[in-house]
């Protein structure tokens, strides 16, 4: 199976905040936000797998600030690495004041999909190629964060995660 390059499954998917995605306080909902974040991540996983694909997990999201009504969301995906049917990806969301002509950051966030083939099983994904710096340490880190969503999730033990440990340990 060839591999892929980042850039590849790169993707940008822009949204308005409407009086609907917003709570009393006049600010997008996280829960809205999370839900166009799953799809924008979906497409980048599928991108990069040209398949079906699941969200198998999502880690933990630290909303930064907080993104008004009237104003434009930008959600950046790209996967950080490919194991043998998954794909973590990382983005970065931004909040855009189009009047006052200015962009904040909101968060960042990895979510984990599984691709799936016609019976609905896992499939095999190309590896990743990763090019930049940015992506190259996004690469590496993608390890550890597997090892610790796995053990959350109940499916590696602690003890099998040596590159997870070897960080707590300063090796
Ligand atoms: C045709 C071209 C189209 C292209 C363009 C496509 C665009 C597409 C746009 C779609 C836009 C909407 C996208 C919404 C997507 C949903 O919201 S889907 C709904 C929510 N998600 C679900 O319902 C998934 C439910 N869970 C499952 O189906 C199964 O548990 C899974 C995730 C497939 C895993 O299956 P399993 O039988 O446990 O398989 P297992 O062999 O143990 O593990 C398989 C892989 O899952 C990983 N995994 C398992 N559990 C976890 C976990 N907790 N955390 C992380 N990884 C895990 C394993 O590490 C393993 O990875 P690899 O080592 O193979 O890399």
């Amino acid at each position: 199976m060839n591999s892929k390059t980042a850039k590849e499954s790169f993707i940008v998917m822009t949204e308005l905040v409407l009086p609907n995605d917003t709570n009393v306080f006049g600010n997008l909902m996280g829960g809205r936000l999370m839900y166009w974040m799953d799809i924008a991540s979906a497409l980048a996983a599928g991108k990069h797998c040209n398949s079906p694909v699941v969200t198998a997990s999502v880690d933990n999201i630290s909303f930064e600030s907080s993104i008004k009504l009237g104003n434009v969301v930008h959600i950046e995906a790209k996967v950080t690495r490919a194991f043998n049917s998954s794909m973590e990806v990382h983005m970065k969301v931004w909040g855009e004041d189009t009047v006052q002509q200015y962009r904040y950051k909101s968060n960042e966030a990895y979510y984990t999909f599984v691709a799936l083939d016609p019976n609905r099983r896992p499939k095999p994904v190309p590896q990743l190629i990763p090019e930049t710096e940015e992506e190259q340490k996004l690469f590496e880190g993608a390890l550890r964060r597997r090892q610790l969503r796995l053990i959350l999730g109940g499916k590696m033990k602690p003890h099998d995660a040596a590159e997870l440990k070897a960080l707590f340990a300063g090796e």
